[in-house]
């Protein structure tokens, strides 16, 4: 199932630096490793701001929801995400 996801990260300004950097760096290792195993397929940064588009493939809505919750910035995210599915004229035949 694939699953488009916005995500803007609002971190607020008095946050700890070193604790922003800790969240960065385990978020980053995290989505890197979502991403080997498939299951975070693209992740691509909004110009001019601290948000992103991304495609998640995971087999059910509940292994998406656990993957959001997991993420060590999810706290400080607004998350908007949308349920996809093939287009019935798309000429590919790697995006079902
Ligand atoms: O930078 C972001 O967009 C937020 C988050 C998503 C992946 C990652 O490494 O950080």
């Amino acid at each position: 199932m694939l699953y488009h996801v916005r995500m803007d990260v609002l971190i607020p300004a008095d946050m700890d630096a070193d604790k922003v950097n800790e969240l960065k760096a385990t978020e980053k290792a995290l989505s890197q490793k979502l991403q080997e195993q498939g299951k975070w397929r693209h992740i691509w940064r909004l110009a001019g701001e601290y948000s992103n588009f991304s495609i998640f493939d995971v087999d059910s809505n509940e292994e998406l929801h656990d993957i959001m919750m997991s993420l060590p910035l999810y706290p400080y995210m607004k998350v908007e995400v949308t349920p996809l599915l093939r287009h019935p004229s798309s000429v590919r035949d790697d995006d079902s």
